[in-house]
Formats: C-alpha cells, structure tokens, sequence
C-alpha cells in the first residue's frame, strides 16, 4: 500500500531565483472547487461560493474554472488511475488534486503539454506547496508522454462511476450503467423551453419533446429574447413531469418544491392559478427573479416549508418535484457522483414520504399529484412510489400516448424513468423518475 509522501526537497535554483508564479485566476479558483469536492465532500456550487479566489475574479474567469473543475471530475476515476503508477508515493489530496488538474488539461482538454505542466507547477508555488513543484513536473511530463497510451487500455466509463452507484444503476436494465456512465461524460448541451409562441432563438435543434437544444457551452444569455422572457432554461427531460400532471387553464395547482421555477413557469403558461412553494430564501430570490423575466406575475410565490403549508382550498393538482440525491444531474453536476454517499439516501427518503403525505392532503378527492425527482435511484423512485400507494394515493399511469416521443422511458408500472443514457445520438438527457397519482 502507499504511504503518505514527506515534501520532497524544492528543486535546486539555476543562478537566479524561480521566476515568481503568475496570478492564474481560473486555476487556483478550480483548485479550490475541487478540494471542497474532494477533501470536504462539498458540492461544487458550495465549493465555488467559499473561494476568496472567486470572489474577487472576473466572471469570464470563474466561468473557466467552473468549467475546468467540472471536466476533471467527470474524468475524476480515470485521471486518479492515469497518476498512479506515476507516483511512488501517496501526496497529500490536494498535490493530488493539482495534479488532477494538469492531468485533465493533458489528456482530454488538449492544453499544450508546456502550458498544462507550467500552470501547475504555478498553482504549487501559490498554494505554498512549492516542494511539491518538481514532482508535479518530472509526473506531468511522464503523462504528457504515456498518457494516452496508458488511457486506451482502461475502463473509462467505469473508473469515473463510484462502485456504489455503478451497482445501484445495474436495476436500470442490462448495459445501462454504461450507457449512463458514457451519457454523463460529455459536457451538457444547453436546453431551452420556450413561451408558448415565441420563435427559437438561432442555432438550436428542436427535439422530439419541443425543447430547443444549443450546442455545450453555449451562454444563455446571448440568446435572441432572453431578456425578453421568450423562454427558460430547462433540461429536456426535465420537462417531463409537469407536463404530465396536465394542468387545464384557471385549475388551482401547487408547486411544492419549486426553485428555479422551470416547472412552475409551465404550470403557469396554461392559465393555471399557481402556488409556487419554496423553502429556501436564496433560491426563493431566483425563482423570484426568474418569473419577473417571464413575465409570470400570476404566480403566487410563498416561502415556506410544503410539508406544513396549507393551501386555502383543496387544490385540483400537485407537483412535487422532491429534494433528492440528484444523481441524475451529473452530466452537469459531476460534484454529485463524488460527494453523495448511500447513507445521504435515509434521510432524503425519509423527507420525501413526508412530504409525499402532506401533498396527499392537499388534493381534492379526485386531484392529481405527481411525484417527480432527478434521481437515478431505486430508493428515490419506484420505492417512493410504492410508498405512495401504501399512503392511500391511487395510481395513474403514464399512457404509451403521453409518451409517444420517448417510449423508452415509459416502465410496464406507468412510471417515467430517463436516463443519460437516452437520446445519445442527440445529447443525451437528465435522469428523471416521475409517477402520477389521483386522490381517491
Ligand atoms: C429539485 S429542486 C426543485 C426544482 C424545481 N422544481 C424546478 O424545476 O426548477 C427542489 C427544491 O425544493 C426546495 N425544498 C427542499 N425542501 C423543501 C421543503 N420542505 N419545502 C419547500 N421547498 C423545499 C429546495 O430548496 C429546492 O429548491
């Protein structure tokens, strides 16, 4: 087994001093993300918003960092693989992580071998773990030469899944962790929902469900009618749920757990009397702002917990788009597969009956809840969906008609289930699961 490496010595100087590290904002703020990610099992978003680097960078910059961050941890298990044999000795995690970092600009961002081994020998230098410096040259340079040899002999799709994850997926069906595991490694498109009526902006491809998609990378903003309100962004997958709770013009609806507000904005465009709920204050903020682009001012915008609030009358629909573990975001949030663990799934479980009861009581007898959550997992999804059932709440499945454009994710229960295995040729999609339900 390895050891913990001691410093080695700093290289020895020429005649003059190492010329000073250059100020590197987009390396050292994607450095600190990822040891939040790595050390301190915080998730990205955490990780960023704690970075006295970030703060004082420009947006261009830490748009880069949360770029470069996100590629190194979607490649996380085989750039950890890739470095192994080049160590003799365990570093410490974040001459590690620096180390990642050089890695992944070597090996899948086709950084120039100069500047990849250059800016982490910098970051070292900045980071006070200057003795570290040689070894991160003599390393780099050895993967700037093997590496890709070493790359084409290894499992990739398998080494950036932790085993627990891999294993839970294998219930998805025969060879769909794989397919996931390949769905997740490319960087997301950007998918749009539009107004009903507005015109796509540009350079989009429409896709079976109506979702406009933009190629990875693509700023929302420099889209045609952004600040116009023409459309929201939303994964095409995550559309899914509430247009199947079909709400019908002046139905009174509740949006349980409804931050950003993709969701809540497609309640709102049918003519629905909508409560969007949301318990936390900062996200309650952007959904705010959200719907003020949108134009939505018929939203009824309440801050509080939906296990506890109350509406005024029984209420002809639900949607419940529960906290979850949110594994089947991490095409675009790769921290999640790094920074969830099984245990994190009691208590999610445990808050989703919770407020799969209260939603229960809200409906009219005859109104339709439905279910939904962005988890890949068993427990999250078919379980809570059984769970439900046990509550009381009759099943209403998902008809083949509903689905037409994605038969693949309608199960033999009724149940949406997409995956990032789904639509590969197209971009993929998030992991969603969603069932109906009726209130007898
Ligand atoms: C999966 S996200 C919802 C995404 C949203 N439906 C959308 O499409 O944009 C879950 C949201 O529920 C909020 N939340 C968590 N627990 C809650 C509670 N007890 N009551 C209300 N909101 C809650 C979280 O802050 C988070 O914004």
């Amino acid at each position: 087994m390895n050891t913990p490496a001691r410093a080695p010595r700093s290289p020895k100087r020429g005649k003059g001093r190492p010329a000073p590290p250059q100020p590197d904002p987009t390396r050292d703020i994607a450095f600190d993300i990822l040891c939040g990610v790595v050390e301190h099992r915080r998730m990205l978003e955490n990780s960023l918003s704690r970075s006295a680097e970030a703060h004082k960078a420009e947006p261009r910059d830490r748009a880069a960092a949360h770029r470069l961050a996100a590629a190194t941890l979607r490649h996380m298990g085989t750039l950890r693989t890739v470095l192994e044999p080049f160590l003799r000795k365990e570093p410490p995690e974040p001459v590690r992580v620096a180390l990642m970092i050089g890695c992944a600009q070597l090996l899948f961002l086709e950084t120039p071998p100069h500047a990849a081994v250059g800016t982490t020998v910098s970051l070292l230098r900045r980071r006070k773990l200057a003795p570290f410096a040689g070894l991160a040259n003599a390393v780099l340079r050895k993967v700037a030469a093997e590496g890709q040899n070493v790359l084409e002999g290894l499992d990739q799709a398998r080494l950036n899944i932790p085993a627990w994850l891999w294993s839970s997926w294998s219930v998805l069906g025969r060879g769909v962790p794989r397919a996931i595991a390949e769905g997740i490694s490319h960087e997301a498109p950007l998918d749009i929902t539009l107004r009903p009526g507005a015109t796509a902006p540009e350079g989009g491809i429409v896709l079976p469900n109506g979702s406009v998609r933009y190629p990875a990378g693509t700023r929302v903003a420099d889209l045609a009618g952004y600040e116009e309100g023409a459309f929201w962004v939303q994964d095409a997958a995550a559309t899914l749920p509430a247009r199947l709770l079909n709400v019908k013009e002046g139905e009174k609806v509740a949006d349980l757990c409804a931050a950003p507000g993709g969701k809540t904005a497609q309640l709102a465009v049918t003519g629905a009397q909508v409560a969007a709920i949301e318990n936390n204050p900062n996200r309650m903020a952007r959904l705010k702002e959200n719907l003020a682009r949108l134009g939505l001012g018929n939203v009824i915008t309440l801050q509080a917990d939906a296990g506890t609030w109350q509406p005024d009358a029984p209420l002809d629909a639900i949607l419940l788009d529960a906290p979850c573990s949110a594994t089947g975001t991490a095409r675009r949030h790769p921290d999640v597969l790094w920074v969830k663990r099984p245990r994190d799934l009691t208590t999610l479980t445990a808050g989703q009956d919770r407020l799969l009861e209260a939603a229960k009581n809200m409906l009219r007898p005859g109104g339709r809840l439905v279910y939904a959550v962005c988890s890949l997992q068993q427990e999250e999804g078919p379980d809570r969906a059984r769970a439900a059932e046990a509550m009381g709440l009759v099943p209403d499945p998902f008809t083949p008609e509903e689905l037409a454009f994605l038969p693949e994710a309608r199960t033999p229960e009724g149940w949406l289930r997409t995956h990032p295995g789904m639509w590969a040729d197209k971009g993929s999609m998030d992991g969603f699961f969603a069932a109906r339900f009726i209130r007898p």
